[in-house]
């Protein structure tokens, strides 16, 4: 099966593995020059006949830790059906007090404490290119998203402008560490929105993460440190709630999004044709052909 022009893809993380209150179309698995995506992309349409491509980050059954995702390959194949927009969505921990957990976060910032061992550009072995990230989210996306989250689930807490730090993991961070993050002004943490956001900015892909809170992280309580059961204890919950408001935002978005309403998309698009520094003649013949397959005939 293939499909085109599925222009809103949703990324599920932790806890949110399908889109099981949409109907399915069918599935792709596409080979892109970076390999295949964690798991094939689901296209389903809501009941208002619009289509969403969903990708589950860690794989069906969770079995590719934060560190392992195949990101590049995740949206090169998302971008290869014709996305125009994420919506990412994760569990996180909380660094404040008032973000309780099953509260959900749109936030606008991001603090990288990955380690340098995932992949995390598409500009590389010959190709030498910088994209603006100064500010890594879509702004008039979490602004659509906020809107009609708050229609379809009025009485969830909904946190905006907030500070998120990306670790490394897979072991949740120390005491220290948690102390630090907050001492930063960062507000809630996880281990996967780099290289992720990175890398559709450089495909130029609008990108918001929408952040559940699952725990207090370990600064919170002395005796108390999250646990992996504590972060299951939640993400049912926040899984309900995530697919309540995509029935919502997704109608919303495609209506946006095919009326080009949403200005930051637009501009995105040719964002990048100006990013490489590496002149035509120095440039990697393999590094221009894999760039291809994302920005078709802008560096040849
Ligand atoms: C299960 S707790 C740690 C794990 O949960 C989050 O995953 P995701 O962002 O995919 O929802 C966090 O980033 C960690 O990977
Ligand atoms: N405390 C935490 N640290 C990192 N990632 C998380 N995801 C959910 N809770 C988390």
């Amino acid at each position: 099966m293939s499909f085109t022009n599925v222009k809103i893809a949703v990324i599920g993380g932790s806890g949110l593995y399908s889109l099981d209150n949409l109907t399915v179309l069918g599935e792709v698995n596409p080979e892109t020059p970076w390999g295949f995506p964690s798991d094939p992309i689901v296209v389903a349409e809501t009941a208002t006949g619009d289509r969403v491509a969903f990708l589950a980050r860690h794989g069906r059954g969770h079995h590719l830790n934060p560190s392992e995702v195949p990101v590049r390959a995740n949206i090169a194949a998302l971008k290869s059906i014709g996305v125009e927009a994420i919506i990412a969505f994760s569990a996180v921990g909380s660094l404040r007090e008032e973000i309780a957990p099953r509260h959900f976060v749109l936030p606008t910032q991001i603090v990288d404490r990955t380690k340098g061992v995932r992949p995390f550009t598409f500009f590389e072995g010959g190709l030498v290119g910088h994209v603006p990230f100064a500010d890594p989210f879509d702004a008039e996306l979490a602004d659509l998203i906020a809107k009609h989250a708050a229609i379809a689930c009025p009485d969830l807490p909904l946190h905006r402008e907030k500070t998120l730090v990306c670790m490394e993991g897979p072991a949740f961070s120390t005491r220290a560490e948690s102390h630090l993050y907050r001492s930063w002004g960062c507000d809630i943490i996880n281990m996967s929105v780099l290289p992720e956001s990175k890398l559709a900015r450089e495909a130029e892909i609008a990108y918001q993460m929408v952040c559940m809170s699952t725990d207090y992280d370990c600064w919170k309580n002395h005796d108390e440190a999250v646990t992996v059961e504590a972060v299951l204890g939640h993400v049912g919950a926040n899984s309900a709630n995530a697919k309540k408001m995509l029935l919502a935002i997704i109608p919303a978005l495609a209506t946006a999004l095919s009326k080009n309403e949403l200005k930051s998309v637009i501009a995105l698009k040719g964002s990048n044709k100006w990013s490489v520094m590496t002149s035509k003649e120095r440039r990697n013949p393999e590094a221009v052909r894999k760039i291809e397959y994302i920005l078709p005939g802008y560096y040849a």
